[in-house]
């Protein structure tokens, strides 16, 4: 047995201390442990039409529900008896060594569940060492968010609307603010059927939030003037710059040739459009669904990554999200394929109850979560954690 002191102790060692520490004083975490709960005590305290809009997806929801009941189907199988006390979570990511898997995924107009928004969650990304993708339609700006990182890992997420202009001068400004790479979202050309936001007539970025990136483009302030002065004009530009059901694979190249940092492509579901991604110039993948809140009927994400890394694990960087909630879901996507996690509407949550604080409390509790199941799995890092590890029930 290894012998550590108190600084080598992995996430989830440092988090049993802790635990036994509060135990012993009676002391209860600030935020519910389990996701369910923490939900249901998010939905207590926010504006039912700004819960609405965070927990819901398209549709019936039926690949949102899909998204969670698809890891049941895959079951760890442990190994007893190794040595896992020195154990770790690190993982390297285009270049850039990280202490664990997972990160914090665009989620855009986050103003509506705390002033602080991106902010936030940037301190709280930043003090547990986890990168955070931002979105375009961030409430605060590409600039501001960056500063809130400093030399921390941040990434760009990218909405690839109709005005290529506009496109390279986010792509630009990120750049610039040192995002270190571009994730270029794919399943949102089209904004979905969502009908909790439809009865409830809210779409928040309609309402000015989110739109941080925008009012402070000039590229966009160069078409729309002053964004107060005529609403209808800005909003009908802002879709514009925003959507795009026209553009193709080969249209890529725009993105490709506006910036050298590594492009992402965030919504692969298919083995050959992983490949096409490849083609065209992409650096790595995010096999996403978007939480279910786009194509309701689609298959669970977790039920494409097998086929899409089989195909091309060894040729790209993979990356998963669409219902991590705990580290058993972590595991069974690095087990499938995935080089790394995103996680969305959990941190939401945290942002909504309790701000940076929030953020950092759910966030830890994965981390955490997620190492002693690396440990409790019989495995010491991620190279040990693949397919062999888990058998399919159903
Ligand atoms: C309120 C909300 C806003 C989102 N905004 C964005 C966005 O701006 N850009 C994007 O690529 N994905 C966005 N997503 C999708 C997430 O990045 C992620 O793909 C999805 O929520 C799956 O993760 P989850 O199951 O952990 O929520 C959003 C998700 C939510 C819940
Ligand atoms: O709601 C979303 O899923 C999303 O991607 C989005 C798009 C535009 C504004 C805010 C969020």
């Amino acid at each position: 047995m290894n012998s550590t002191t108190a600084t080598q102790l992995s996430h989830g060692m440092q988090y049993q201390l802790q635990i036994y520490f509060a135990g012993m004083q009676q002391i209860k975490p600030q935020l519910p442990v389990a996701y369910e709960a923490l939900e249901q005590k998010a939905r207590g305290v926010m504006k039912p039409e700004a819960f609405a809009y965070i927990a819901g997806g398209a549709g019936a929801e039926t690949t949102m529900q899909n998204n969670i009941a698809a890891f049941n189907k895959w079951q760890i199988i442990p190994r007893m008896l190794g040595d896992v006390t020195g154990r770790s979570m690190d993982v390297e990511l285009f270049g850039t060594k990280l202490p664990s898997p997972v990160l914090l995924g665009p989620v855009g107009v986050l103003s509506i569940a705390h002033p602080e928004a991106e902010i936030a969650v940037a301190r709280a990304a930043r003090t547990l060492h986890v990168p955070q993708v931002v979105s375009t339609v961030s409430s605060k700006t590409i600039e501001e968010i960056a500063e809130a990182h400093g030399d921390h890992p941040h990434w760009f997420q990218l909405y690839w609307g109709s005005d290529n202009d506009f496109t390279r001068s986010v792509i630009n400004r990120a750049e610039k603010a040192g995002y270190g790479a571009i994730v270029v979202t794919l399943d949102t050309r089209i904004f979905a059927w969502r009908e909790r936001d439809i009865q409830n007539a809210y779409l928040p970025f309609l309402f000015g939030e989110g739109l941080g990136n925008y009012f402070s483009d000039p590229v966009f302030l160069k078409a729309v003037g002053d964004p107060a002065k005529d609403k209808m004009k800005t909003m009908m530009h802002f879709a514009h710059c925003f959507s795009n059901a026209g553009s193709t694979w080969e249209d890529l190249a725009v993105i490709r040739d506006s910036t050298r940092l590594p492009i992402i492509l965030k919504g692969i579901q298919h083995p050959d459009d992983a490949k096409k991604a490849i083609d065209h110039g992409a650096d790595g993948i995010i096999v996403s669904n978007h939480g279910g809140r786009q194509l309701d009927g689609a298959v669970a994400s977790l039920d494409t990554l097998d086929s899409i890394a089989t195909a091309v694990g060894d040729k790209t960087t993979i990356l998963f999200d669409s219902g991590i909630r705990r580290g058993a879901d972590v595991f069974k996507a690095m087990a499938l394929g995935a080089k790394a996690v995103l996680i969305a509407r959990p941190y939401a949550y945290g942002l909504a109850l309790a701000g940076e604080q929030g953020v950092k409390e759910v966030v830890g509790n994965l981390l955490a979560d997620t190492d002693l199941t690396l440990g409790l799995a019989g495995c010491n890092s991620w190279a040990e954690v693949t397919k062999e590890r888990l058998i399919r029930v159903n």
